[in-house]
């Protein structure tokens, strides 16, 4: 269970406010108007910044005093993904080691995740020489050789085409069944959240406004900013 117990944060005089329960294994899509706090909630529990106040536990534990490495966090983030210095399978390996020490059998786990989301024949290539869509995809393959319990990714589809998207989609949600990994997942697509979620929170004005089952996401959800949201956007 990963616990946001009343998370408060400040920025610029600006407070925001989070609560969240996500049980191990469900596949949470967060979404929400643009600069609602999705982002911003994601980096609190990265560790990233630091609450004012409340606390973030993992089973029960706090991990508030860890920092972001030692957090059971693998993470895909909008920017600084990649180490423009090194190759693909070296950005890959350094999911399982900082240091890039790493056995042959850590190497072949590399190559299967290079596989696994189709760039096996990018992996001497540099970051500079991939599309913005190859680089997303070398950074979901550096969260899958991670064995951490949890997957963070803010917007890890957004420069997909729409075949390479649901393809991605399949095989996230495939690989975090498999390992009962909990997802947290920034989406803008409500048909992405449909496809892949168990549950969904909807952020706006720097708080968790309604969490539910996906099932409940739909156009008459009682909630009307959700459901003007949701209207939106089909
Ligand atoms: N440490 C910080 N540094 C810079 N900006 C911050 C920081 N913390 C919060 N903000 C501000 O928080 C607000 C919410 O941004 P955030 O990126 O979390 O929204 P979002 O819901 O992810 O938006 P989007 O969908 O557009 O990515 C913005 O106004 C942002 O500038």
């Amino acid at each position: 269970m990963l616990t946001l117990d009343q998370v408060r944060y400040e920025y610029q005089q600006e407070w925001f406010d989070f609560s969240l329960s996500v049980s191990q294994g469900s596949i949470w899509a967060l979404m929400g108007p643009s600069g609602a706090g999705k982002s911003t909630l994601l980096s609190l529990v990265a560790g990233f910044i630091t609450p004012r106040a409340g606390d973030i536990r993992v089973n029960e534990q706090s991990i508030l005093t860890l920092p972001p490495y030692e957090r059971p966090f693998s993470m895909l983030f909008q920017e600084h993904n990649l180490f423009s210095h090194l190759s693909v399978r070296d950005n890959i390996g350094l999911g399982l080691h900082p240091g890039l020490k790493l056995t042959r059998k850590d190497w072949d786990k590399v190559t299967d995740a290079a596989h696994q989301v189709g760039i096996e024949t990018l992996l001497e290539r540099q970051p500079e020489q991939l599309s913005g869509g190859q680089r997303q995809r070398v950074a979901l393959a550096r969260c899958f050789v991670q064995e951490r319990s949890h997957w963070l990714l803010d917007e890890p589809f957004s420069a997909l085409d729409p075949v390479l998207r649901a393809d991605m989609l399949t095989l996230v949600r495939r690989l975090a069944n498999e390992r009962n990994i909990s997802v947290l997942m920034v989406t803008h697509h409500v048909n992405d959240a449909k496809n892949m979620a168990s549950h969904f929170a909807y952020i706006d004005d720097n708080h968790v406004q309604v969490t539910g089952e996906i099932e409940t996401l739909g156009e008459s959800h009682k909630n009307e900013s959700l459901a003007a949201f949701i209207r939106a956007g089909n």
